[in-house]
């Protein structure tokens, strides 16, 4: 079975008209919020992290009603642009198809609403950005990037993929069986993608989850079948699902390795302990203390840029715009972060 087309980032090359009016692209990273637990220790590393590679674009995070005012305010503090989100719930009396703890995600699908946005890239909270990613936002429009998830891990015992041993990470491996008809379409994971945000994307993604009875991955199983048209893999470089290290070390490259995501179970940074399965790996420890690295160091945190900083004042940078110039040879050269 021919290995999935990924899309390949080359080099950016971009000429621009300089008679034609310069705008700041409307870009940002976008997150998302609920719950008054420790889960802002996430974003705010993730607000760190984003600043230590030097991203050109701020950082939104949508926040569910029950985010408390001090959650808020601490995000503020690190440059954030903090929106308030209802939440989404599917269907009434569904939801027990649904894993629990997965409900709520499905609020994720309100940032299809930040239309004041051309592009976002969406990265979960328990995420972090250790190389400079912004090229993603010129991934050519109309098309749904993100990278395959894997089917190995006990949370997807129930699924028939797994019954067989088959993950799409290694199709050759255990082969999809001809008598179980279309092997599953390719499936991403929902913790990192790029989108364009619309209402009528927005309306469409509503209604349509208003018939769609929930499953055991929530807004994710929901966005994938929703996407499945126009969903183009991205390399693994940029959402590294942690299980990936010990279910397909394979397909591992951890020095190229630009996004972490740390949703194994045990896994997350803020509240690790060590104790669960995996845990103990030293590539893991390693990930763990990078995390660490970044959330504490104070030089990350935020400081409200002034005009006589030559930077915008507020959380946008003026990155964009000299990149901008600078490739169109208008000012000194300001190098554009480089390609993956
Ligand atoms: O109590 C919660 C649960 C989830 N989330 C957000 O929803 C995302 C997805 O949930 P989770 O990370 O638990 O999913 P995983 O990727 O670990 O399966 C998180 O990263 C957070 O951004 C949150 O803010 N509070
Ligand atoms: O609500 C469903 C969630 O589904 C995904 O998490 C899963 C998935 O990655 C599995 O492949 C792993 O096995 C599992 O551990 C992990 O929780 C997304 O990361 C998260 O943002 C969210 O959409």
């Amino acid at each position: 079975m021919a290995p999935p087309e990924v899309v390949q980032l080359g080099p950016k090359s971009t000429v621009l008209d300089l008679a034609k009016p310069l705008t700041l692209p409307n870009r940002a990273y976008v997150t998302f919020l609920a719950g008054n637990g420790d889960y802002v220790k996430g974003v705010v590393g993730l607000a760190k992290g984003l600043r230590k590679v030097n991203s050109a674009y701020p950082l939104v995070v949508a926040v569910l009603p029950d985010v408390p005012e001090e959650h808020r305010r601490i995000l503020e503090i690190q440059g954030c642009i903090v929106r308030e989100i209802e939440p989404v719930y599917p269907p009434e009396n569904q939801t027990q198809f649904a894993m629990a703890y997965y409900v709520i995600n499905y609020s994720k699908l309100r940032i299809w609403k930040f239309v004041e946005y051309s592009k976002m890239v969406y990265l979960d909270g328990d995420i972090q950005v250790y190389d400079n990613i912004d090229h993603l936002f010129d991934l050519p429009d109309g098309n749904f990037y993100a990278v395959m998830d894997c089917f190995c891990e006990k949370t997807w015992s129930h699924t028939p993929q797994a019954k067989i041993g088959y993950c799409q990470q290694c199709p050759d491996k255990v082969k999809w069986p001809a008598e179980m008809g279309q092997p599953p379409s390719l499936y991403f994971n929902a913790g990192m993608f790029v989108f364009e945000p619309s209402l009528e994307t927005y309306e469409n993604l509503l209604a349509t989850l208003k018939v769609t009875p929930p499953t055991p991955f929530a807004e994710q199983d929901f966005l994938n079948m929703f996407f499945r048209d126009i969903y183009k893999p991205i390399p693994l470089i940029y959402n590294l699902v942690l299980a990936m290290l010990w279910r397909h070390p394979e397909n591992v490259e951890l020095e190229k390795v630009k996004v972490v995501h740390y949703c194994a179970a045990g896994s997350k940074p803020w509240r690790y302990t060590g104790k669960e399965d995996n845990m103990q790996r030293e590539d893991v420890k390693m990930l763990v203390r990078k995390w660490w690295e970044v959330y504490s160091d104070e030089s990350l945190d935020y400081k409200k840029p002034t005009v006589a900083d030559g930077e915008a004042v507020g959380p946008v940078s003026m990155k964009p715009l000299l990149v901008a110039l600078s490739e169109a040879g208008a000012v000194p050269c300001v190098t554009a972060p480089s390609a993956a």
